[in-house]
């Protein structure tokens, strides 16, 4: 029986078309599923059209209504068809001639070039790149090399005519995808080997057989992860009111190995840039490890903040279907576990939690009451980088403490006297009725030491910000077995202050520890912007403190404009700026709840909704919906948040604001240098990464503004200007 399979580009392109023509996308796969092969050539409403002039006779096109085609692969033996794109007439015509299939000789997986345009434009590029004095992109590798790498003799043609990245990206969207990522990998400067084992080797399946490249029918239900085959139309329904969800049904091979491994012998970890996909990962993880789940276990699916247990919450939904698997996963924040924890013990008494901003001023009335003359700073860090972070309960172990990683002074003589303030404000907290969130981390951990880990396993999401007192309780959590903790998150991402390694917390991933490069949610041209802000500043790696990490081969397939970015005279005149922006935004169709503001402070969040409110554009802070309806973006008012809550969220589009000079960085949020100078580096780092994250929840659009003078973050990285 015929069916309709679709192909990965019309997902990317799916959020663009309008409820009718997705409506007519699923009358066209009820059609291939009703009719008989010979029934549906003949179709005169699906017109399963073969073209004059086409470069490829297998590709055809489809009727979807009166303005809008579908661009069909029709193989030329089986009934499995693959829809490749909807577009309107004329520009469906026109793409679907110039594109040519083949099967990869290597990767089995069904490949879609623009032949017309490459044939057109290689010899242009052989004749410059003979003059050119640069050496050619490719040529330390050899043609064997890349042909066992999936590369065919028409690609290895034209990357042998390139000289330079430039030339690539020209090239890239045009060439077949396994071969495109392999050649962009490459010229990244990744070794064969590092290409072979991240993309080619996960794509390769069990089978044995040699690869026949006239056999589509095969090659189409091998390439699972850029050709889907629904099979009810409840399924499609769902795929085609949620366009943004295309990850619940193709995982690229390099995820797919990590989160459907059938075993990790101790624990592991996925790492990568922003929008690699790691949430998407580790809820498959979770998937995963519910389908071998004996009686009784339990997993802990855990994160940072609550807008992101909403999101893990929803995504977790999506992905698995049966409310009774579902109910076996904790979906919670560290600090929530460890409420739960101290709550359930039975003398407990309820203690209010303090947050970290409040910490300061008593410091200083504890220090006031000891006679200690240091800051209260240096306190507050000392007990959370030393004390907490060390787990260090007593005096004597104190005073034998090591304080690396710390540039401020102490000696051993003064220890004794910063103790005794230790012991006071935490004394005076707790007869005040209260404890900071990371004392009540620390006495969870010591009360599941006690009484046993509560899960089997525990799959934790943006594990770069947790502390030392957040890993030990979740090593409490969960027995040291295989399985035990998978662990997702990004380095650059950092925006608290907890910069710890696994290695010193005794956490091991050596062997278990895989980086995704390729980046699904923003465009190139939005990432490289960003990069810029991060380049060549030293950024300490998940696993090991004395290692770096690297953004080597991040990159996106996505293309479209690049961000917007202007400083205003004043702040009234940026806030004019925003409202037109956001109004150019929704002109184009873009719902409410798809656009992100995001800025450094409350008061900046403020006077946005404010601002948007009165131009009536309904304007809501992250702090009043819920984390899930905002990354939906089903609703309509757009969302307003500080970049510190926009963290692991994505908006269609996004606008930056207030990124002046002095909220970027922030001084009070840098530790003086005369405090502790290696504080100040890392707190320095961490503003700059939250701008980077900020500006990295975009998809298709980002705008950046200021008013005043721009951030040093843009200065010193040459952005101010695109
Ligand atoms: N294989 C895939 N195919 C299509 N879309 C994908 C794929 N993997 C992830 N995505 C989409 O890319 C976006 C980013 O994914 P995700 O949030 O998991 O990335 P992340 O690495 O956790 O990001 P961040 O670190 O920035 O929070 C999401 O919209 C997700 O649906």
């Amino acid at each position: 029986m015929p069916q309709l399979a679709f192909d990965i580009g019309f997902f990317a392109e799916l959020p663009k078309l309008q409820p009718p023509v997705r409506k007519g996308v699923l009358d066209a796969w009820e059609k291939f599923n009703r009719l008989t092969l010979d029934q549906l050539f003949k179709d005169q409403g699906l017109k399963l059209e073969s073209l004059t002039n086409a470069k490829d006779k297998q590709i055809r096109t489809i009727r979807i209504d009166q303005f809008w085609r579908g661009v069909v692969l029709a193989p030329p033996s089986g009934d499995t068809f693959v829809l490749l794109r909807v577009m309107q007439h004329d520009k469906a015509i026109e793409w679907a001639k110039k594109q040519k299939s083949s099967v990869n000789a290597v990767t089995r997986a069904v490949e879609i070039r623009d032949a017309a345009t490459l044939d057109e434009i290689t010899p242009a590029y052989e004749r410059v790149a003979r003059t050119s004095p640069k050496q050619r992109l490719f040529a330390k590798f050899s043609d064997g090399d890349l042909k066992a790498l999936g590369i065919d003799d028409e690609t290895l043609r034209q990357a042998r005519s390139l000289v330079d990245q430039e030339q690539l990206d020209v090239f890239a969207p045009l060439l077949p995808q396994d071969q495109r990522e392999v050649l962009q990998y490459l010229a990244a400067g990744c070794t064969v080997e590092e290409v072979w084992q991240d993309i080619v080797a996960p794509a390769l399946q069990a089978s044995t057989q040699p690869v026949d490249t006239q056999d589509y029918e095969t090659a189409i239900h091998h390439s699972r992860a850029r050709i889907a085959l629904v099979t009810a139309s409840e399924e499609l329904r769902d795929i085609l009111e949620k366009p943004f969800a295309a990850w619940r049904v193709f995982l690229h091979p390099s995820q797919r190995k990590v989160a459907y491994r059938a075993s990790y012998s101790g624990p592991a970890q996925v790492t990568g840039g922003p929008g690699t996909g790691k949430t998407v990962v580790a809820l498959h993880r979770v998937k995963h490890l519910l389908g071998h789940l004996r009686d009784g276990d339990r997993i802990l699916l855990t994160t940072y903040t609550n807008a992101l247990v909403n999101a893990l919450r929803s995504g977790l939904e999506s992905l698995v279907d049966d409310p009774a698997l579902r109910e076996r996963v904790d979906i919670s924040t560290v600090d929530g576990l460890a409420s739960r924890i101290v709550a359930e013990k039975p003398d407990a008494v309820a203690l209010r939690p303090l947050m970290y901003n409040q910490e300061e001023s008593r410091w200083g009335k504890a220090a006031k009451a000891t006679g200690f003359t240091g800051s209260a700073q240096f306190l507050a860090q000392e007990y959370r980088h030393v004390i907490l972070a060390q787990d260090i309960r007593t005096l004597a172990d104190y005073e034998a403490a090591d304080r690396r990683g710390r540039g401020s002074r102490l000696t051993v003589a003064e220890r004794p006297l910063v103790w005794e303030t230790v012991e006071r404000f935490t004394a005076d907290l707790a007869a005040d009725g209260a404890r900071t969130w990371l004392q009540t981390c620390a006495e969870a951990a010591r009360l599941l030491a006690e009484k046993g880990p509560q899960y089997r396993h525990v799959v934790v999401d943006e594990a770069q910000d947790l502390h030392p007192a957040q890993w030990r309780l979740l090593r409490a959590a969960v027995p040291a077995r295989p399985d035990d903790l998978f662990i997702a998150g990004d380095p650059h991402q950092r925006i608290y202050d907890s910069k710890v390694s696994l290695k010193s917390l005794g956490i091991k991933v050596t062997g278990r520890s895989v980086k995704l490069r390729k980046n699904y949610r923003s465009t190139q041209e939005i990432l490289r912007w960003s990069t810029t802000l991060l380049i060549g500043r030293p950024i300490a790696e998940l696993e090991d403190e004395n290692r770096n990490d690297t953004l080597l081969g991040y990159r996106s397939a996505l293309h479209g404009d690049g961000p917007v970015v202007r400083g205003a005279a004043s702040e009234e005149a940026e806030l004019d700026a925003l409202v037109d922006q956001v109004r150019s935004w929704l002109g184009a169709g873009v719902d409410g709840g798809e656009i992100g503001v995001s800025a450094r402070f409350n008061k900046t969040c403020a006077k946005a909704v404010a601002r948007l409110k009165d131009a009536g554009i309904p304007a809501v802070t992250l702090r009043n919906a819920s984390g899930a309806s905002a990354a939906a973006g089903g609703e309509t008012a757009v969302r307003v948040g500080t970049m510190h809550s926009f963290k692991g969220l994505e908006f269609r589009c996004v606008a930056v604001v207030g990124v002046n000079d002095e909220a970027l960085p922030f001084a009070k949020a840098l530790t003086p240098t005369d405090v502790d100078p290696r504080q100040h580096e890392t707190d320095l780092m961490s503003e700059r990464c939250l701008l980077f994250v900020a500006c990295t929840r975009a998809r298709d659009s980002l705008a950046v503004s200021w008013s005043g003078e721009p951030s040093s973050f843009l200065t010193e990285a040459g952005v101010t200007t695109v």
